[in-house]
């Protein structure tokens, strides 16, 4: 087993540089002095953030808010301290859905608001991949999980071989024939898989239909707790490699990560992507988000995640999702909104020493 941690040269310590009022798709702060670190980012670099204020993936209200949460709880702030530029793309404009959207034939399973899914899903994997290909780092902020399919489908275009680390408590690989809830927040992976579902048949997703698709070697879990069934069968099937709470308890974080990490770059080094749910940490950390699960990560294991992919050297982009300020509103939200900006900081390269 090979060390990753070890492998990868740390990150360039970055110099602080000092923020400036953001201006939608603008570069913030430039002079960037440190070296590239990682061979996917480009000079000066920049973190481009894009605001995905997606609610239709799941029933509740309130994760729209996630986005702005986050910046005006100082996100640019975060990422400059840590000597990066920032680009601010504001939001993308998600529609509602309608009483006249198209719905899926039944015959095919159910996927529920998909119109209003995917084609807000459609903007953000343009996106994507325009900042990947540009060399950026691209952090989109959710919204509910859904938005993790725009993401990949971005993110594959640009680099068809990159790695993913999904960080949940859920697997999010329903299909719509397997899915009991028909939410497509438990979806989006699905999607990307191959020969997983026929995304010509949903409403919506038909611009995913020609692809790219994700290879099961491609990805690797992290926090797992409360699976489908027929989820289980999937990545039973598939062989995809999960590494549950239960493996956490078992080999500790330090351990769990090295594995996913030799999982994914052990034979050849690729560009990595992160999709961060925020239910993977444990509700007493991160209580404002809508399908908790009890027994999550640890404080400090959720962020050892985020500094463990970040020390690779090797991350591209990063979903932080279902942050949703009106669960738990007030202490529970700020404790949910910090500990997205601590993950978000840990992925972009903060160190303890
Ligand atoms: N992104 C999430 N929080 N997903 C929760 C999914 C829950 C359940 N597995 C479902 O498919 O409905
Ligand atoms: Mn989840
Ligand atoms: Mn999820």
């Amino acid at each position: 087993m090979m060390n990753h941690i070890a492998r990868f040269a740390p990150r360039v310590a970055r110099r602080a540089i000092s923020t400036t009022t953001p201006v939608a798709a603008e570069v913030v702060s430039r002079n960037h002095p440190t070296p590239v670190a990682n061979p996917h980012v480009a000079t000066p670099q920049t973190v481009s953030v894009i605001g995905v204020p997606m609610t239709h993936g799941q029933p509740l209200l309130g994760a729209d808010f996630g986005p702005d949460m986050l910046r005006n709880a100082g996100l640019h702030k975060v990422i400059t301290e840590l000597g990066w530029c920032v680009e601010e793309n504001g939001n993308l404009n998600i529609k509602a859905p309608t009483a006249n959207d198209p719905v899926m034939d039944p015959k095919y399973g159910r996927a529920k608001s998909s119109f209003a899914v995917g084609n807000g899903l459609k903007q953000l994997a343009d996106a994507y991949e325009e900042k990947a290909k540009a060399g950026k780092f691209t952090l989109v902020l959710g919204g509910d999980h859904t938005i993790g399919a725009g993401s990949l489908a971005g993110l594959l275009r640009a680099h068809p071989d990159a790695g993913i680390i999904w960080v949940d408590a859920h697997a999010d690989i329903n299909t719509p024939t397997t899915s009991d809830s028909g939410n497509m927040h438990g979806m989006p992976i699905s999607f990307l898989m191959e020969n997983l579902v026929d995304a010509s048949k949903v409403p919506g997703f038909e611009w995913l239909a020609n692809g790219p698709v994700l290879k099961p070697e491609q990805l690797v879990y992290i926090a797992l707790r409360d699976v489908d069934q027929g989820e289980k069968r999937i990545l039973k099937e598939l062989g995809i490699k999960a590494f549950c709470m239960q493996s956490v308890d078992r080999y500790g974080i330090g351990k769990t990560m090295e594995m996913a990490l030799d999982h994914l770059c052990g034979a050849k080094e690729r560009p990595l992507h992160m999709s961060y749910d925020i239910d993977a940490v444990d509700p007493v950390d991160a209580p404002s988000t809508g399908t908790r699960v009890r027994g999550g990560l640890t404080w400090r294991e959720a962020n050892y995640v985020a500094e463990a992919a970040a020390e690779t050297n090797l991350l591209v982009g990063l979903d932080m999702v279902e942050v949703n300020p009106s669960l738990a509103p007030g202490k529970g939200a700020d404790l949910t909104v910090d500990m997205a900006l601590l993950l978000i900081g840990s992925a972009l390269g903060r160190r303890i020493l």
